[in-house]
């Protein structure tokens, strides 16, 4: 029977997954794919068996991370056919300094993995409860573990370093970076787009209800906007972003909140959702009216404009910035507003081919590219995963 990889990529407000097959030359064909997305509101599941059917249930508001994956492992396994699962690949978020690739899980990496879950609270509990959940159910079946963090580990050390005392970065302390695996993805697929960018200076921006920028020197990640958590850099759905370290000491020290308190307001009440007061989803906040959603939206496009600024300073020029994830890759205003930031630069939008989603969306004459190229984490996951099993 037919070898395949199921991959499952759980994110802060979507369980990603998809089958692929392995043929005996290796390739990877993709059998299934779907997720659940809104988890936290009104969550949905989506099944596509490229087939062309594709199916939605409502989960309904309660559904969590837990119930999301069930209703994935359900689905899969009405979908498998013929297909005989050697392997299963998982998105885990935080990778620690340990891991600077893909690993076959056992009970010790598990272990420290699970010591990894404080620095990403939204993530690498669901990550880790996924491979369990499959433990459970399939113990002998290779399970492997690819990280957001590990494309970042090419960075030089500058770019990795906060200026705290040595002690702490000897104690893992550092700049890690997130989002490695889109990262990863669209490095790949540059050539194919703007061979020129991609043997030169391109910004690549993950837009999704996680948001990150990667500066990318040939290919090669040298500095990004996350840091030792998922926390920093532009402002995100739920998340705060970039924030004066002090203003932490304040609430701990003035207003009397709680470390775990604070989590929350950083990690789920700030972001798109705190400034707008209106949703986390900027497909809500661009339908609305409310002067509130208006200003989340200028926030997070002044951030991310403000950051690619200091990415392109990094590199040393601009060839092209690539948009990606479900904001970067479906919300034209939000990267029209982004990109009219960078006119002095020489870079001139296409109107039209932004409003189309791409891929080009710069004209011709334009000084600087800036494409649309959807990400795919599943991809990646899956070819590393397919190389680690038997
Ligand atoms: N058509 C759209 N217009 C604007 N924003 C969108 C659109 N589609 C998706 N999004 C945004 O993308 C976010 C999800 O991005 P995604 O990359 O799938 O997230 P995750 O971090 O869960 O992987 C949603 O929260 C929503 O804000
Ligand atoms: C690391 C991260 O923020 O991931 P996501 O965008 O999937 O929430
Ligand atoms: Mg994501």
């Amino acid at each position: 029977m037919p070898d395949a990889i199921l991959v499952l990529n759980a994110g802060s407000s979507s369980v990603k997954y998809a089958v692929y097959r392995r043929e005996d030359d290796g390739t990877l064909e993709v059998r299934l794919r779907g997720q659940v997305e809104g988890l936290g509101g009104a969550a949905r599941l989506h099944v596509d068996d490229l087939d062309g059917a594709v199916t939605t249930r409502e989960l309904g508001a309660g559904a969590d991370h837990d119930a999301a994956l069930a209703a994935v492992l359900e689905a899969v396994h009405a979908h498998l056919g013929d297909l005989t699962l050697v392997g299963v690949g998982h998105r885990v978020v935080h990778g620690g300094q340990v891991h600077s690739a893909p690993v076959v899980i056992d009970e010790a990496v598990l272990d420290a993995l699970h010591r990894l879950e404080p620095l990403a609270p939204l993530h690498q509990p669901h990550n880790l409860a996924a491979v369990e959940a499959v433990g459970r159910v399939a113990p002998d079946l290779p399970q492997v573990a690819c990280f957001d963090t590990a494309f970042h580990r090419t960075q030089p050390a500058v770019a990795q370093r906060f200026a705290l005392p040595r002690a702490y970065e000897q104690r893992g302390v550092l700049r890690y970076g997130f989002h490695g695996l889109s990262y990863e993805f669209i490095a790949a697929r540059l050539p194919e787009y703007d061979p020129d960018a991609a043997n030169g200076c391109t910004v690549v921006a993950h837009l999704g209800a996680g948001a990150s920028l990667c500066a990318l020197d040939q290919g090669r990640s040298v500095a990004t906007t996350m840091g030792f958590t998922a926390l920093d850099g532009l402002p995100m759905g739920q998340r705060c972003g970039n924030i004066d370290p002090g203003v932490i000491l304040y609430l701990l020290q003035q207003e009397g909140m709680t470390p775990a308190e604070i989590e929350r307001l950083l990690y789920r009440e700030s972001g798109l959702l705190g400034v707008s007061g209106v949703s986390a989803d900027m497909r809500v906040l661009l339908d609305s009216d409310d002067p509130a959603a208006a200003e989340a939206i200028d926030l997070f496009c002044h951030r991310a404009l403000r950051e690619i600024g200091g990415l392109a300073a990094v590199l040393g020029g601009l060839d092209a910035v690539v948009f990606t994830a479900g904001i970067g890759e479906h919300a034209a205003p939000v990267r029209q507003r982004i990109l009219e930031g960078l006119g002095w630069l020489g870079l001139e939008l296409d109107d039209a081919a932004n409003a189309a989603d791409g891929p080009r969306i710069t004209t011709p004459g334009s000084a600087v590219n800036a494409w649309v190229i959807p990400t795919d984490e599943e991809r990646v996951i899956a070819a590393h995963a397919a190389r680690l099993v038997p």
